[in-house]
């Protein structure tokens, strides 16, 4: 099969009927007249974040969402950052809230996520909205997880009793995905820097996640033939971007992949907006 036939899965094109519903969602709720409001604090003047900060504000201007972004000095305080997340948490007509990940050094990540109230967690970091993704469910699921079951889910991809191995442990992708894939029945191993014989595990899987954090790193002896392939990764190169995955081998060998770009970030994007549409209603809908 070559490209263009249906292998590549196409997440730019499952992101855009995911907006189209939140869209629709919007305009009911506006005759209610409430607009969903999603604040992103922005820490610093990192280029890829700001990057990424201004595809969440036109995606919100797509699909009817009101946005704004707090860009807030590299030198900011720990007490800074945490009360103007309060001041968030109290602002009725703010239904998201997302701190834009890295943060500088001086703060304290963990303790800012967990002054975000968990009902407006729109990226499913607070520690209730974990607890409630692995105990049972939650409507506020972390975006890139939510974005890559959509994409498996549209294309039918079917996970009951598959191996499904996910290279990476963060909090961000790696467990959530994980529990996800677990949720769907799908048998889970997970994979990191301290694996022993990765090769071992990845060969055996039939829906391959990778999110290492390294360019190409997933090579083509690393997948079975006919594995589902999922790239996490993002890097950018002279060439542009790629992902955790050599792409031009690994697709000879696969029944589908996701390419980068055009894979899993437009549904990392998709998903914010969803769960941004998901905690206004859930607020005041
Ligand atoms: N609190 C927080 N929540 C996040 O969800 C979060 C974060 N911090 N920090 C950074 C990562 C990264 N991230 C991406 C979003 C969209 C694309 C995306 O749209 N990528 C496109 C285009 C890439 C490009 O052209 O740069 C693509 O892959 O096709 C990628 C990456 C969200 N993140």
């Amino acid at each position: 099969m070559k490209v263009g036939e249906n292998k590549i899965l196409n997440g730019k094109q499952v992101a855009k009927s995911l907006e189209a519903e939140v869209r629709a969602k919007a305009e009911k709720l506006q005759e209610q007249d409430i607009v969903p409001g999603l604040s992103v604090i922005l820490v610093g003047d990192d280029p890829a974040s700001e990057v990424y900060v201004s595809y969440k504000e036109k995606a919100c201007q797509r699909v009817g969402i009101n946005s704004e972004v707090i860009n807030l000095p590299a030198d900011t305080s720990q007490e800074e950052l945490l009360a103007k997340v309060e001041k968030l948490n109290q602002a009725n007509e703010v239904d998201g809230i997302l701190v834009q990940l890295p943060l500088p050094e001086q703060i304290d990540e963990e303790e800012v996520i967990e002054t975000i109230d968990p009902a407006k967690d729109v990226d499913g970091f607070h520690p209730v909205n974990v607890g409630k993704l692995v105990a049972s469910s939650t409507e506020l699921i972390p975006c890139t997880p939510k974005g890559i079951m959509e994409l498996l889910n549209r294309y039918n991809i079917d996970l009951v009793g598959q191996e499904a191995v996910v290279v990476g442990r963060s909090n961000i992708v790696g467990k959530p995905i994980a529990n996800l894939l677990l949720q769907a029945n799908a048998t889970v191993t997970i994979c990191h820097s301290r694996t022993q014989n990765l090769t071992k595990h990845t060969k055996e899987a039939d829906i391959l996640v990778a999110a290492v954090g390294q360019q190409e790193f997933i090579t083509a002896d690393m997948v079975k033939e006919g594995a589902t392939v999922i790239d996490v990764g993002i890097h950018r190169t002279g060439d542009g971007l790629v992902g955790d995955v050599a792409f031009e081998e690994v697709q000879e060998k696969v029944a589908a992949i996701t390419p980068v770009p055009g894979g899993v970030g437009p549904l990392t994007i998709a998903s914010l907006m969803e769960n941004t549409l998901v905690a206004c209603q859930q607020r005041r809908g």
